[in-house]
């Protein structure tokens, strides 16, 4: 007789399993849906193997799922006829909940209130282990399909600290996933439930699933097949209902929110192949983490050929989820192969322009779903037009932004808006970039514009400046930092009093200013552009701007210092009152600290701050 080995779950899936059980519980059903999704790749897997490899896996035209109930025990078993698992993968599969980045998301499972730890379980995918919500016992019976009749495998667990796996014999290769219900739990017992779940979650499931029914004409049991069986994106559009593809969404992402849009393509022609692809709702919580996967699953002639096919889709949709089903692909192709291949390609356009064109939709149709895409893709998209430059300007009118005139950092400006409001005279799309909204919307450089009432785009997220590097004009438009010498808003400046009388005036002051800052600027000059601040720092178009440089030292990339030109503003009090100061006791002071002033706001640190409110307090206790 075969000994069962004991094995302790990780810590981390311990606390995971805890939390997954409350958070989820309101939600319990969505068992059946996992198990059956598992079951189905499963077949898929095998499927697939027995295509590319016939030799070694025969081929089983009958694949299913079974499903049967036993009243008495309290008991449900899902049986597929799938690859199985060896027993190192069962411990790698089972033994582990969520395997990478399991503390941090518990971390940030912890710190969330209730209804939105829900929403973070669901993203996360709880699979298999969702059977412990409703089941005090959960088994699994399972054999590889590479694997003899001897080398099945019994994997038993209350759900609590520990499992046990004893080998077993196994006549069928493939999974039985055994739930024996918790007492609380009766509603699972009876077919009529089950076939609702299954009918709701997952009637598109590309097997039959089987349930073992009493049949009593015939007094016997008899299986009965309860689903559609059939891929639900080979069905034309007009036989699919909103909460169909909904639901298919689920079971393909397992997120357990629905998505925001969708879109549903056959393309016929010299390449034939189906898409399905879905713009999600929130973003996976691991996005930005090295370890997220992205991309659509592949399908060849309906067979499953792999997940996470990142080749049909630009980084910048990488949030996009979905699939893609070809009639032209062989079946053996691998991921090298799909890296240079012609018709990836040739789909990754078409794919790439049909997303556009449904974020284009969604834009135009339903704007309150669109900013709710913008607040979770944006940053994302914004990585668009440096990626596509074919798309670019399409990708422009998808952009949102937050303006001078909004009075709020929420982005929800289109160029097209921006554009239809400019100013009269106006031919520029003038913006801003800076380190956070409150930094961009009060920089000194916008006071021409906004006592001009010219609006100014607001620019805060780090991928901004970069992004800007890219695009160029739109429709006909340039862009054009709001920081940098302009013609349009030079013509704006009209000084109050006699310009040359006061530049005669200032002169001996500018020489003196640039005696004392020396090599700390590249020139000194008067401006009029300035109302409520004394002084700022400004480039010559050409040189690279103060944000560029922070990208560029954040990448841990050297950086050449940036050599500003200070510009003084005559009417103001404090430029006035030092004009005025003769004694050179003081003077020195009092030109760095207007310097130091115009530094911080330009790059909102200072080398040495310390120095500063030193010169500042010295200056204030004359
Ligand atoms: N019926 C089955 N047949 C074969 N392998 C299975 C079966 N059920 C689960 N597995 C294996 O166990 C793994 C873990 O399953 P689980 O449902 O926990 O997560 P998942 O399906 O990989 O991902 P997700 O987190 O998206 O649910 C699966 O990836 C698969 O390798």
């Amino acid at each position: 007789m075969n000994t069962s080995k004991t094995y302790s779950f990780q810590s981390e899936s311990k606390e995971l399993l805890k939390l997954m059980i409350h958070s989820l519980y309101s939600n319990k059903e969505i068992f059946i849906r996992e198990l059956i999704s598992n079951a189905s790749d499963a077949i898929d897997k095998l499927r697939f193997l027995s295509i590319s490899e016939p030799k070694k896996y025969p081929i089983n035209t009958n694949y299913c799922i079974n499903i049967t109930i036993d009243k008495k025990l309290n008991k449900l078993t899902i049986s597929d006829n799938g690859i199985g698992m060896e027993e190192h993968e069962i411990i790698n599969n089972l033994g582990t909940i969520a395997k990478s980045g399991t503390k941090k998301f518990i971390q940030s499972l912890k710190s969330n209130n209730s209804s939105h730890q829900h929403e973070l379980i669901g993203q996360f995918g709880v699979g298999f282990y969702s059977s412990f919500i409703v089941s005090k016992k959960v088994l699994v019976q399972t054999r590889s399909a590479k694997l003899k009749i001897n080398e099945g495998f019994l994997w038993e667990s209350y759900g609590k600290g520990d499992y046990t796996i004893q080998k077993i014999e196994k006549k069928e290769f493939g999974t039985d996933i055994i739930l024996y219900f918790k007492k609380t739990e009766q509603e699972f017992i009876h077919h009529w439930k089950i076939q609702e779940l299954i009918n709701k979650y997952s009637d598109h499931i590309n097997v039959p699933i089987n349930i073992k029914k009493f049949n009593k004409k015939q007094n016997e049991y008899t299986w009965e097949q309860v689903n559609k069986a059939q891929a639900l994106w080979v069905l034309n559009k007009s036989e699919i209902s909103n909460q169909e593809y909904i639901n298919f969404y689920k079971h393909l992402t397992k997120d357990s929110q629905e998505p925001l849009t969708w879109t549903h393509n056959k393309v016929e022609g010299n390449q034939e192949y189906i898409i399905l692809l879905f713009i999600p709702s929130k973003t996976p919580w691991n996005i930005w983490s090295r370890e997220h996967k992205h991309g659509l699953k592949l399908y060849i002639n309906k067979v499953f050929i792999m997940e996470d096919t990142e080749q049909f889709l630009p980084n910048y949709l990488r949030f996009v989820k979905g699939l893609v089903d070809s009639n032209d692909l062989p079946l053996n192709i691998s991921r090298e192969i799909l890296q240079n291949n012609q018709i990836i390609q040739k789909i990754r356009q078409t794919i790439t322009k049909k997303l556009l064109n449904t974020l284009q939709n969604l834009f135009n149709n339903d704007i309150k779903k669109y900013y709710v895409f913008w607040q979770q893709f944006g940053t994302i998209l914004k990585e668009g037009p440096a990626e596509d430059p074919q798309n670019r300007q399409f990708i422009m009118n998808l952009l949102l932004f937050t303006s001078l005139k909004h009075n709020n950092s929420e982005q929800t400006l289109s160029l097209k808006k921006y554009t239809t409001n400019m100013a009269k005279g106006q031919n520029k799309i003038y913006y801003i970039t800076s380190d956070s909204y409150e930094s961009a919307k009060n920089s000194p450089h916008l006071e021409i514009f906004l006592k001009n009432d010219i609006d100014v785009l607001l620019l805060f997220e780090k991928i901004d400046e970069w992004m800007m590097n890219y695009l160029n004009e739109y429709e006909d438009k340039k862009f054009c930092p709001a920081n940098k010498p302009d013609d349009f808003i030079n013509k704006l400046i009209i000084p109050q009093i006699n310009e040359q009388n006061l530049q005669n005036k200032m002169q001996p002051f500018l020489e003196k200013i640039k005696k004392i800052l020396g090599n700390k600027i590249k020139d000194v000059r008067v401006t009029y552009k300035l109302v409520h601040t004394p002084s700022i720092l400004v480039t010559e178009a050409k040189e690279m701007s103060t944000q560029m440089a922070k990208l560029f030292s954040a990448a841990g990339q050297s950086v050449p210092s940036i050599k500003y030109i200070l510009e003084i503003n005559p009417e103001h009090a404090l430029i006035q009152k030092i004009s005025k100061i003769v004694e050179e006791k003081n003077i020195k002071d009092w030109i760095l600290l207007i310097f130091e002033q115009a530094l911080f706001v330009e790059k909102g640190t200072l080398d040495d701050p310390n120095q500063f409110i030193n010169r500042i307090n010295k200056l204030l206790s004359i």
